[in-house]
């Protein structure tokens, strides 16, 4: 596995043979959490994806509002908002990837790992539902600490016979991002032209940039994404 090669959630839906929304293949994408500070902006990205063709935002508030605005954007994708338990069956439905960030962010003092008591219980019942509505939906977890959410959702998938490794990732996008801009701003050059590979998990102590690897020079765009694998800890082959 070569660390240097990373692929983007885009990229796997291309693998997997989907074409653009105005092709002959719909594709749908559920966000549960949709109404947070990373669900919004994600929600907005989503509905500007030329292979989205369909959009469903859930979360426990807010989501009528949210998908009206969403839904305003000129893209193809169609939207519609979902709120509370008894829509989640409908909003997930047929997906074919489900991208989480539902559950409470960090306050200043708190690491990632104490937000462990309140995000896995909501991670295990979304994943819950996701093993009954749409097993074989890709699942991008962002919900925090994703070094334990992932591994929560691995085995609730497990326990209901629809795990697929190759299926389940954690998103610790930022990690690479936030190098490559660090390493960019300390050695004064352009932040597209440089890349430092990112190993480890997303904790405080476990994100690990090796800076020792780092590269200057023409910079591929799949190259900024990092998965945190379902079991393993490890990069995209
Ligand atoms: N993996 C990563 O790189 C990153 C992870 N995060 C994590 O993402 C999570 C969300 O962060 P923010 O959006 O800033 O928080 P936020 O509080 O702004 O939004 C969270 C949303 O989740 C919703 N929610 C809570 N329980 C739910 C449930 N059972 N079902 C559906 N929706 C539910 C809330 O109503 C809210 O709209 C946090 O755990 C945060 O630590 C945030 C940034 C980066
Ligand atoms: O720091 C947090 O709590 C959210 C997160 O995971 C990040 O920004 O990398």
């Amino acid at each position: 596995m070569r660390p240097s090669v990373m692929r983007s959630a885009a990229q796997l839906l291309r693998r997997r043979n989907y074409s653009s929304a105005s092709g002959q293949q719909a594709r749908k994408v559920a966000i549960l959490g949709a109404a947070g500070g990373i669900g919004q902006p994600l929600s907005l990205l989503m509905k500007l994806n030329p292979l989205v063709s369909s959009l469903s935002l859930y979360d426990i508030a807010a989501t009528p509002g949210v998908a009206a605005d969403v839904s305003h954007i000129n893209s193809p994708a169609l939207v519609k908002g979902f709120m509370a338990d008894d829509q989640l069956a409908e909003a997930l439905d047929g997906a074919d990837l489900v991208i989480i960030p539902a559950g409470v962010p960090r306050k200043p003092g708190m690491t990632r790992d104490d937000l462990f008591n309140i995000n896995a219980g909501i991670v295990k019942n979304l994943c819950t539902a996701i093993a009954k509505y749409c097993p074989n939906a890709l699942v991008n977890m962002i919900s925090n600490p994703v070094n334990s959410t992932v591994p929560i959702a691995a085995e609730v998938f497990k326990k209901a016979g629809t795990y697929d490794e190759k299926r389940l990732f954690g998103v610790t996008t930022l990690d690479v991002v936030r190098a490559r801009t660090f390493y960019a701003g300390k050695a004064n050059v352009d932040v597209n032209t440089v890349d430092v590979p990112v190993v480890g998990g997303h904790a405080g102590i476990t994100i690990l940039p090796l800076f020792s690897q780092d590269f200057h020079g023409e910079i591929m765009p799949s190259k900024e994404i990092k998965f945190l694998w379902s079991d393993n800890v490890h990069l995209l082959e």
